[in-house]
């Protein structure tokens, strides 16, 4: 099982980051928190920010974890998913190194978009967030 750590990197007027996955990568495409792999020795913390930096070149604080952890297998890639909320600091402007697209979204169209399937739960969690 590999563990990976994603962020839910809020703005100051809540709007959320959602980062389209790259085209040659594994489930391509598709929609994704932006986070990655928990290296060895990593906390989970620790890979969120290396991961921020590495893909979007900003510096976020981490916060709370979600509650879902997700655990998801497409029969060759076994994942547990982790989600933090961030807050990324004021003037920072994440800058796409490695996704297709990146979209500040609201919490309604956050959910228009096609997410890779293990975010769904974590999609779940936040919407009941903003209600
Ligand atoms: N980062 C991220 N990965 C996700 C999400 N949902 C989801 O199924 N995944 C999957 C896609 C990949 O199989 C795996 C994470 O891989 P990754 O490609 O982002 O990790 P990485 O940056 O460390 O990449 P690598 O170049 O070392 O392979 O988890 C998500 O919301 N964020």
């Amino acid at each position: 099982m590999i563990e990976v750590v994603c962020g839910i990197v809020e703005a100051r007027d809540g709007r959320i980051l959602a980062c389209r996955r790259g085209l040659d990568r594994h489930l391509g495409g598709l929609w994704e928190f932006p986070g990655g792999k928990v290296e060895p020795g990593e906390t989970g913390e620790d890979a969120l920010i290396r991961e921020l930096r590495e893909e979007l070149q900003i510096d976020v604080e981490v916060g709370t974890a979600l509650r879902s952890a997700v655990e998801w297998t497409d029969g060759q890639v076994s994942i547990r998913l982790r989600g933090y909320w961030c807050r990324i600091s004021d003037n920072a402007s994440p800058f796409a190194l490695e996704h297709e697209e990146l979209k500040w979204c609201t919490c309604d169209e956050l959910k228009t978009l096609d997410w890779a399937e293990a975010d769904i739960p974590l999609m779940t969690e936040i919407s009941a967030s903003f209600r």
